[in-house]
């Protein structure tokens, strides 16, 4: 800490605070998120899972990541200070006054350029929404907070476990189905929703309406004084079926609204997007340099590479199998469960702005596979989970939470706290579960575009083998 001084805290998060800070050398301000590690050792790779995953970002479009350590029980990452603040802020000053279509175009190109670039490292963010999309005091857009990204290892993957925000979470998360970049991408039609009418796309006055809404995709029909391109773009990323979603690389090259988002990027954007048609994914070198850095500041066991993962960071592929009929309304189980439910009404459904973390298993998929989640609904059925919707704000829904399928506690964070009014906050605790981990037989394959192999993460994969012998007493880390 000795090389920044502190200028003012800017925030608190679900896991510690974020200060500015002013480097004493060379003056730059910079965001230092400190992160209360936890006692557990496992917990605490958890933890560690953000640093590593920002570190391995370099992009225009993503808050840049300048260096991470330990110091007591902090973990402290620092990096890039946005100083025009959150988009979901941006978005509230306006109150009424729509932006134009030409600051739409322009920031939404940037969020889909920065998404890209995650997407093609195999990562997904996760928690995608306006209050993690920054803005600089150049107007650029700035992808930020990791804390819930995770790796896909293979090209035929989808993840098994979720981490979102349920007002940007997709229906696939909802209904139990298997989720991937699409899921990234409904998260974006989300904000570009937001950006264009001042309003989330899919208002509730209960929980049940709320994930009812986003199962059909029901939504308000944008302003008709926007593009008709835009139209086209939000329609189609609110696309149930995730297979019906453009990707963001199918949004920046091939679909309808291409040329105009590449009218309005701005030019170090399309000389970043060019170098990275080049070069693809992480290249050998780069891969190596994320290792050097993994590997040698004792972040080896943050990794999912030991075997623990998917919640953590790492989302396991699982083999493919048969396929299953895209249902375009939510599973009988989840509506059952909903109708039963009284569910209490929220103050404002855009009201706040807030994470929510989520593992997302409240329904049950309907194949002979999906045996294992349906036993263990029986033998902890949700219930448990609505008697705390029930209590719970729907404000809420913003807020960071986990929802554990077998274990003892099932939802974990601020609905299972003591409600109170504020609506953010450090209570919002977020807990992790390695019981959620169990393997799982959905089928569907991923829509990543492309088949190549990840290379950089074999390549921190073997940096992870060579160096985890050496590695097993480093309390301190350093990336930078
Ligand atoms: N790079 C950044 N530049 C400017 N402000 C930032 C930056 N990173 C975070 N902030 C601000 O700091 C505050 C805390 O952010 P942080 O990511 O720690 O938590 P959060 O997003 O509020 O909650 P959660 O932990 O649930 O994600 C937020 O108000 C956020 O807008």
């Amino acid at each position: 800490m000795e090389t920044y001084s502190l200028l003012r805290v800017i925030g608190q998060g679900s896991f510690g605070r974020a200060v500015l800070v002013r480097c004493k050398s060379s003056e730059e301000k910079y965001v230092l998120k400190e992160i209360q590690l936890p006692k557990n050792q496992s917990k605490m790779e958890n933890s560690r899972r953000e640093a590593v995953l920002l570190s391995g970002m370099k992009h225009p479009n993503i808050v840049a990541f300048r260096e991470a350590f330990e110091a007591d029980d902090l973990l402290c990452i620092v990096m890039e200070y946005c100083s025009g603040g959150d988009l979901l802020q941006r978005i509230r000053q306006q109150k009424t006054a729509q932006f134009c279509v030409d600051d739409i175009l322009r920031w939404f190109a940037q969020m889909c350029a920065g998404a890209k670039h995650i997407h093609d490292k195999r990562v997904l963010h996760r928690d995608l929404k306006s209050k993690n999309i920054f803005l600089t005091d150049n107007g650029t857009i700035k992808l930020g907070d990791f804390g819930s990204a995770c790796i896909l290892n293979s090209s035929k993957a989808y993840a098994r476990t979720y981490v979102g925000t349920p007002y940007y979470v997709a229906p696939e998360i909802w209904d139990n189905k298997p989720y991937n970049n699409k899921s990234d991408v409904w998260s974006l039609g989300c904000v570009l929703y937001e950006l264009c009418t001042l309003r989330h796309p899919f208002q509730a006055s209960s929980w049940k309406s709320l994930i009812l809404k986003v199962c059909r995709g029901a939504y308000p029909p944008l302003p008709n004084h926007l593009p008709y391109e835009l139209q086209y773009l939000v329609k189609h990323m609110f696309k149930t079926n995730p297979k019906d979603r453009p990707s963001l690389h199918t949004i920046l090259t091939s679909h309808r609204v291409s040329k105009l988002l590449r009218s309005h990027f701005p030019s170090q954007v399309m000389e970043s997007e060019a170098q990275g048609s080049r070069t693809g994914r992480w290249n050998r070198e780069e891969g190596k340099e994320v290792a050097r850095l993994l590997g040698e500041k004792s972040l080896i066991k943050t990794s999912t590479f030991e075997g623990r993962e998917a919640s953590e960071g790492h989302c396991e592929s699982t083999e493919p199998g048969k396929r299953k009929q895209w249902a375009t309304e939510p599973s009988d189980t989840v509506l059952q469960v909903l109708a039963n439910a009284s569910l209490a009404s929220s103050d404002s459904a855009a009201s706040t702005g807030h994470t929510l973390a989520g593992s997302s298993r409240g329904s049950v998929s309907e194949d002979p596979e999906g045996s294992r989640q349906r036993r263990q609904w029986d033998r902890d059925p949700p219930e448990r989970l609505l008697s705390l919707l029930e209590k719970a704000q729907l404000s809420r829904a913003f807020s960071t939470f986990l929802i554990n399928k077998g274990g003892v506690d099932l939802l974990v964070g601020p609905l299972s706290e003591q409600q109170g009014d504020d609506t953010d906050g450090p209570e919002a605790e977020v807990a992790t579960d390695e019981d959620r981990l169990e393997p799982r037989s959905d089928d569907e394959d991923t829509d990543f575009e492309e088949e190549s192999q990840c290379d950089w993460i074999d390549e921190v994969g073997k940096m992870f083998a060579e160096h985890s012998s050496r590695n097993d007493c480093g309390h301190k880390l350093l990336l930078s």
